[in-house]
């Protein structure tokens, strides 16, 4: 027994010469909302078709729900859900239709999870699937496979090509759903003010590797933005501890750095500067400063 709903060990996949996950280690504990991010191509969804067993690492080992992802039986199956941006589901049927054979299929089928979800949604039974808007579709999926009554839920970038108002049914349909709150749900998504507002625990990827992992507060505080009034160019970039970004805007120099204290104050003044202010920065710009810094950078051979 375990209580992490994901293991890897090791886990590296490669396609021809293209490393998509390089030796990953990787473990999540079972319980809360837990979010995925990384650029595009850190190898989110190569990771997700290993652990749901649709595609064989190259080496190493992958776990789910305390199963090895490759010999997954249709039991194991029927104890995750997942969800990703294309809703695929068959638009010729009506929603009735489709509710009443997934209840059938599912013998842990909740009926109740159903109608909380699909009530946020101005879904009728008699519609087709296919003439569902892209937000109801969604929304649809979300109750179909919450009322699965899955120990595991898997998002990936569910709300995709959703507008504001769409995406934020979607969200307030997931966490105020009673069959979300019992299962753990691994959400992936560029999206920073969705992963702000759902998730407990935030998995930085990174080309293949795992960065960081920890609340996403905690992440928040690693990163800081400070404004000096330097004369002339300021210190060389490759001078400036944990920078990850640099910029000039009305003649002051703007710092994004990683992991810098007071004595980063220190630094600026040393270097010139006439004023030192710092300030805390939102998720998104810690977030996306973090994976600018290396996404720059050619790849290693
Ligand atoms: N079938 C494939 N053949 C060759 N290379 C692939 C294949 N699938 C993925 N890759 C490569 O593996 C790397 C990881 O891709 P993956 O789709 O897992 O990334 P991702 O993090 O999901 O990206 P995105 O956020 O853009 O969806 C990328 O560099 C991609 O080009």
């Amino acid at each position: 027994m375990t209580d992490h709903v994901i293991e890897t060990r090791a886990l590296t996949k490669r396609y021809g010469a293209k490393l998509a996950l390089d030796a990953l280690d990787l473990s999540i504990a079972a319980g809360r909302i837990h979010a995925i991010v990384g650029a595009n191509g850190a190898g989110k969804s190569t990771l997700f078709r290993i652990l749901l067993g649709f595609l064989p690492p190259t080496s190493g080992s992958a776990r789910i729900l305390g199963r090895d992802s490759q010999q997954l039986t249709p039991a194991d199956r029927g104890r995750i859900g997942f969800v990703n941006e294309e809703h695929t589901l068959p638009g010729w049927m009506r929603v009735s239709a489709v509710a009443a054979m997934q209840r059938r299929q599912y013998p842990r089928w909740n009926p109740r999870a159903y109608e909380e979800v699909i009530g946020h949604y101005h879904v009728l039974p008699e519609q087709k699937v296919g003439q569902l808007s892209r937000g109801e579709r969604a929304g649809f999926n979300l109750a179909l496979t919450l009322a699965q009554g899955p120990e595991l839920l898997v998002l990936d970038e569910p709300t995709l090509g959703l507008d504001v108002v769409a995406k934020r049914a979607f969200l307030e349909s997931l966490m105020y759903s009673s069959a979300a709150e019992s299962c753990t749900v691994i959400y992936c998504s560029h999206q920073m003010e969705e992963i702000e507002r759902v998730a407990e625990n935030l998995i930085i990827l990174e080309r293949g590797r795992l960065a960081h992992m920890s609340a996403p507060e905690e992440f928040c505080a690693r990163v800081t933005h400070w404004v000096a009034d330097i004369p002339f160019a300021g210190p060389p970039p490759a001078s400036v501890p944990g920078l990850l970004q640099v910029q000039r805007i009305d003649g002051l120099h703007h710092y994004l750095v990683l992991d810098q204290h007071d004595d980063f104050a220190q630094f600026l003044r040393g270097a010139g500067a006439r004023t030192v202010q710092s300030m805390p920065v939102s998720l998104d710009r810690a977030v996306n400063g973090f994976l600018a810094k290396n996404h720059a950078m050619p790849a290693a051979a």
